[in-house]
């Protein structure tokens, strides 16, 4: 809602929920949502109650992505309100189970903002991931992240694409966020991935802590790497793989990628170029979970948001 003076208000965000584990393999998400559990003085804020939740135990228990189907493709409207059986998937269930204690989804009693922590076998660093352009909270809050870290850098990926976008875990919350790091090998925990999860996590509850506090923070632009097109391997008829990620494109996630640019390698040798029409930004390069969704890496463009000033809706 924006006021008369063009500052957005959003209620307070007094219920955040960190989830770990939406995929059973990725470590570091994993292990910080433990230890917090263990002890949440590292993430307690004045007037904020955050919650770090394992979304999906059985597959953390096994480390493996998932059980059944892919937990953060499950929050679709048919699932969650399919009549609960015992028959259903797990995730669906799961999910089901996890839409009644942080949702419902599009719903007021919904929790305000849910951090889903994610490790990737791409090189993209430490991804931020929204689904919305139009929610100037979490755009300021990407805003103050981004600045909190830099030098290093922080990419935010938007995926509102009519097509590709997908119903995750966080699409629960009034507020859903995503945080993306590696490279990071599946089932494996690495100290710096693990920290630099941490260190975004902390300024983002630092950001909520202002905001409750009633600071208001001005208009700003977000640069934002905005979702475009699936690109598959190239396959035989039955489907199997005939080409790796070219070399020269392999771990350059956020680097541009130009038409007649080496985008696979053949078995035998041979080049395949990236034959667009103008540059794009390829990210989640060679992420081994994709290799099931028939993706090799996904197109970006990039483009500069505007987000409104915010302030706390006054009670
Ligand atoms: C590698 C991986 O799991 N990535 C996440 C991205 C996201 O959370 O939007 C996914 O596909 O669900
Ligand atoms: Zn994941």
């Amino acid at each position: 809602m924006t006021s008369r003076c063009g500052v957005c208000c959003y209620n307070e965000a007094k219920r955040v929920a960190i989830f770990g584990g939406t995929h059973g393999n990725e470590m570091s998400g994993i292990m910080l949502v433990n230890m917090w559990s263990k002890n949440e003085a590292e993430i307690q804020r004045s007037g904020v109650m955050t919650k770090p939740f394992i979304t999906n135990p059985r597959a953390v228990e096994k480390c493996t992505r998932y059980v059944d189907t892919d937990l953060n493709r499950a929050f679709t409207p048919e699932n969650l309100s399919a009549p609960c059986a015992d028959e259903l998937p797990y995730e669906v269930q799961r999910a089901q189970e996890i839409n009644k204690m942080f949702g419902p989804k599009g719903s007021a009693n919904a929790y305000d903002v849910i951090f889903d922590l994610h490790n990737t076998t791409s090189n993209m660093g430490s991804t931020l991931i929204l689904e919305s352009s139009a929610d100037h909270f979490t755009l300021q809050m990407v805003h103050y992240i981004k600045k909190a870290i830099a030098p290093a850098s922080c990419p935010v990926l938007l995926n509102e694409h009519p097509l590709l976008k997908y119903s995750t875990s966080r699409s629960v919350a009034k507020h859903p966020i995503g945080l993306e790091v590696g490279p990071q090998p599946q089932g494996v925990l690495r100290s710096n991935i693990f920290e630099s999860m941490r260190a975004i996590m902390k300024h983002a509850l630092d950001f909520i802590e202002l905001f409750n506090n009633g600071v208001e923070f001005p208009p700003c632009s977000v640069d934002v790497f905005r979702v475009q097109e699936r690109m598959d391997y190239p396959r035989d008829t039955n489907g199997n793989i005939t080409a790796m990620v070219h070399p020269n494109l392999q771990d350059c996630d956020w680097e541009p990628l130009n038409p007649g640019d080496p985008m696979f390698q053949t078995f035998d040798g041979r080049t395949i170029p990236y034959e667009g029409s103008s540059p794009v930004y390829p990210t989640f390069i060679n992420e081994a979970a994709y290799y099931e969704k028939q993706q090799a890496f996904v197109t970006t463009r990039r483009e500069t948001l505007a987000a409104y000033a915010i302030r706390k809706t006054e009670q």
